[in-house]
């Protein structure tokens, strides 16, 4: 099985987080700060999803990411190892984004004068606390509504990507940096846009369990947001989420498919 995939997609994925870290700083208001908890954890996801879609593109059309320009596989078979990309990637993120989830909505304590210590004093204090207090499968919470999230959105982001490097790159030729750099923007603003719905729900199954339990489950969790909120419940956080997703996914792509061509 080819690794390289895996370590471009590791450090791409830091790249990515590098330029989106301002904009999940503004999203959470300062109270998610520091890098080594967001880079061990993005980065190495990012490397399961670019590894394992690569390499699934491989077992399905025997082709390695060198001869995929001469050979193009079918938009099926790309939006197939997206798919089982996003599955995979899910599982490995469910963890760290229930921590990252909980952290960043500990507000109240750090507001309140006279109240100095949070919940959660930091990432590991975090997972200790989830598996003390709810099981390790408390850990795994809102890990149906990631995994709705990101399958068909990972598929549709490499489609996305793939469509548009092939409409503005001369047939059998690698695609340019600024073709990459679009390419790999809009792949991320179409992926956050469709993924929005789940990532609501998911914030809200995840923040669930913390002070009893307030869903019967996913389903329920829709139902009773909307009748709540109303369907611009499903849309929250769209704007920021696309705004975001540009740059990062720009970077994403154009460090990826860089180290990819260094490497060959
Ligand atoms: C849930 N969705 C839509 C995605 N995971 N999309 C892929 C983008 C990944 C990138 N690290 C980012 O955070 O934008």
């Amino acid at each position: 099985m080819p690794v390289e995939e895996f370590v471009a997609g590791w450090i791409s994925g830091a790249v990515g987080l590098v330029l989106g870290h301002p904009f999940d700083t503004v999203k959470v208001l300062g109270f998610f700060k520091g890098m080594s908890f967001p880079i061990a954890s993005v980065a190495l996801v990012n490397s399961v999803l670019f590894g394992v879609y690569s390499n699934t593109l491989l077992a399905l059309t025997a082709t390695s990411h060198q001869e995929r320009r001469a050979q193009p596989p079918s938009y099926t078979n790309i939006f197939i190892a997206g798919c089982t990309g996003g599955l995979l990637q899910a599982y490995c993120l469910a963890p760290f984004d229930l921590i990252k989830v909980r952290l960043q909505n500990q507000t109240e304590p750090r507001m309140q004068i006279g109240s100095s210590t949070p919940r959660y004093r930091g990432p590991v204090h975090c997972a200790a606390s989830i598996l003390k207090e709810e099981g390790p499968q408390g850990l795994f919470r809102g890990s149906w509504a990631l995994v709705l999230r990101d399958t068909p959105t990972l598929g549709m982001y490499f489609v996305t990507y793939e469509g548009l490097c092939r409409q503005y790159t001369p047939e059998g030729q690698n695609p340019s940096s600024a073709t990459v750099l679009v390419a790999g923007g809009f792949a991320g603003i179409a992926s956050w846009i469709t993924a929005t719905p789940f990532d609501v729900i998911k914030s809200r199954m995840q923040m669930d369990g913390l002070k009893g339990r307030k869903y019967g489950g996913m389903l329920d969790c829709m139902a009773s947001s909307f009748r709540q909120e109303g369907i611009g419940v499903f849309f929250k956080g769209m704007t920021l989420n696309s705004a975001r997703a540009f740059p990062v996914n720009a970077a994403t792509f154009l460090s990826y498919e860089y180290l990819l061509r260094l490497w060959r």
